[in-house]
Order: structure tokens, then sequence, then C-alpha cells
């Protein structure tokens, strides 16, 4: 833990956050907390708000109104110091074409030397992070040469190169092979890990959710609609399992706390005519539906559980 971990005990805090582009209110108030060490992903539909709140604790975007605190400070008027705690890895990052890709890595790195510490040696050393990002054979390739996936796994060690305490990745593994994905995850564990870095992350990934986040915050239409850990949230909005079987050839389905019990009182009570049955544990895709469809439309929600009651296992149970 650093000293910073002592002295704050939120890396980020958000109260009340508002933000407009002219006319238009895009963050409706919006508050939440980022703990130390922890990987928050942020999920939300396109247009939700996501890379405007992310641009806003990055200092890149200025609030209209609200409380920000990130490392103790507010982003909007952070300083250098400041800057080399933070890594950011935007969606993508056009420039730099004619570097080779250890000269620019050296180069980024290079400005963050003077922020190292005793605790924080700055920067990452060069081989190590390209070995790490899997980039060692393309270090001394161009970067305008390098493909899609290879630029992607590029933005994420610029992030990285200043031994960041805190990083923001807009979508980083947009484009990303599935190998390279995985790479990239093992890296973010890696990261958290060995540095104790704290993540902040958006992604449409609902399985990365899932693997990395140890919170996830929904936002839509500018607002959060849910915060809570994966498990929670899986709950929260399906509540239960899903069962599902025939009997006597119909279908039916039901969401119940204990799938357990349930298969049991159904097996016992009708030992013949049941088949095809299927028990599926509540996802974080049937939780982020859920959620974002009740925050667009109130009565959405009210629906799925109509839907669900039409196949009432009453029938079975008779
Ligand atoms: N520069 C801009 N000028 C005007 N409106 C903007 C600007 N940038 C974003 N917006 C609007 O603000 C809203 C929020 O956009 P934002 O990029 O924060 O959403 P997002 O959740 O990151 O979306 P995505 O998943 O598509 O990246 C959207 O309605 C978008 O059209």
């Amino acid at each position: 833990m650093t000293e910073a971990a002592v002295r704050e005990p939120a890396v980020i805090a958000v109260d009340g956050l508002r933000m407009a582009y002219g006319e238009r209110e895009v963050l409706r108030d919006v508050s939440f907390e980022v703990r130390w060490g922890e990987v928050l992903v942020l999920l939300g539909p396109n247009g939700a708000g996501k890379s405007s709140t992310v641009e806003i604790l990055e200092g890149l975007r200025m609030r209209s109104a609200g409380h920000v605190t990130v490392l103790g400070l507010d982003p909007a008027h952070a300083d250098e110091r400041w800057r080399a705690r933070v890594g950011v890895v935007l969606q993508s990052w056009r420039d730099h074409a004619k570097w080779r890709v250890r000269e620019l890595l050296a180069y980024q790195g290079s400005l963050y030397a003077p922020f190292a510490t005793e605790r924080m040696p700055r920067p990452w050393d060069v081989d190590a992070l390209l070995a790490a990002v899997g980039l060692t054979e393309q270090s001394e390739q161009r970067v305008r040469a390098l493909s899609g996936g290879q630029r992607r796994r590029l933005d994420v060690a610029i992030g990285l190169v200043g031994r960041p305490e805190l990083v923001f990745f807009d979508e980083p593994t947009a484009g990303l092979d599935p190998e390279a994905r995985r790479d990239f995850h093992e890296l973010v564990r890696r990261v958290t890990r060995e540095f104790g870095a704290t993540v902040l992350m958006t992604t449409h990934d609902l399985a990365e959710a899932e693997q990395l986040a140890d919170r996830i915050v929904i936002l839509a239409d500018g607002r959060i609609v849910a915060d809570g850990t994966t498990d929670e949230l899986a709950r929260r909005i399906v509540g239960d399992d899903e069962v599902r079987w025939s009997f006597e050839g119909r279908p039916f389905a039901r969401h119940v706390p204990d799938a357990t019990a349930f298969v049991r009182r159904l097996l016992l009570r009708h030992e013949q005519g049941v088949s095809d049955l299927e028990v599926r544990r509540a996802s974080l895709e049937d939780a982020y539906l859920g959620i974002v469809r009740a925050a667009e439309s109130p009565d959405a929600g009210v629906r799925a559980g109509a839907e669900a009651d039409a196949h009432d296992p009453a029938e079975v149970g008779r």
C-alpha cells in the first residue's frame, strides 16, 4: 500500500456530478466512489455518458456542477505531480506514427522519471513493459506499421509506462483478438496485484466486466442506475436462478431463489413426465439488460416479470 492509500479513503469520489454539452445535459447528478486497489467497470449503452465521466475524472473535460476528487485533488485543477500518478488509455491514440515502438515508450517513460519515489520507481522498465503487453517482437517497428490490435497494446503500454497508481481504460479491448484480450485481462490483474493500482474501465463486453470487476456501475442516460458487485447486480434484477423444464410436452420456466430445492420438489412430485430440465444462474448480461431496459422504459421490468409468471409451474404442482 502506498502513502496515498493511507491518506485517501477513496481514490475517486464523485458527488452530484453534472455536465452539459451546450444546452444538452449528459450527466445528471452522478455520484459514486472507487476504493483503493479496486477494479471498477463502468457499463452503459452508447451515449450513456461513460466517456464524458472518465474524461472529467482525467481532468480533460470541465464539469458543470458537483464535487470530484481523484487521488485527493480536483482533476480540473490538478498539477503535473498528480498527472504522473494517473495513467490514461484513450479509445484511440493516433499520434506518433513515425516513432518506433521502443523509442516512443522510452520517451513517454522519461517524462515520468522526475516523479519517481522510493516506493514507486518510475518509469516502468521498457523491455518488461513490452513483454507484458506482447510487443517485444514489434519493438523496432514504426507505430504506423502496427496492426489495429498491436496499436491497442501500445496504447495500453503508454498508459502504464509511468507506473500509475490509478489507470483509466476507455474500452481497452475493442478490436483485440481473443488472445490479446486474455493477455490484457492478465495485465490488468498484474497491474492491480503487483503495484496495487486502482483501475476504472469502460467496456461493452459483459464477460470482460464479469471477469475483471470488483464493482460495476451502470450509467443510462446520464444517471447511475446500478452500483454493486457482479453477483449483487445479477441477483438484484433477475433475483433468482432460472429453472426450465417440460412437463408432458409443455414448456415451463420459473425464477427461484434456491434452484436445488425447487428441482428436488419438482422431481419428487412428478417422478414421471418432467424432461428437458435446465438450471441457469442469473448472469450479468440478464442483470445489465434488465436494469438498462427498466431505466429506459420503467414498464419494461414489470413486463419481464409478467412473462416469467405466464409459465406458472402451479400447473405442474397440481
Ligand atoms: N463533443 C461533444 N459535443 C456534443 N455532444 C457530445 C460530445 N461528446 C459526446 N456528446 C454526447 O454526450 C452524450 C454522452 O456521450 P459519451 O461519449 O460520454 O457516452 P458513452 O457512454 O461513452 O458512449 P459510447 O459507449 O458510445 O462510447 C452522448 O449523447 C453524446 O452524443
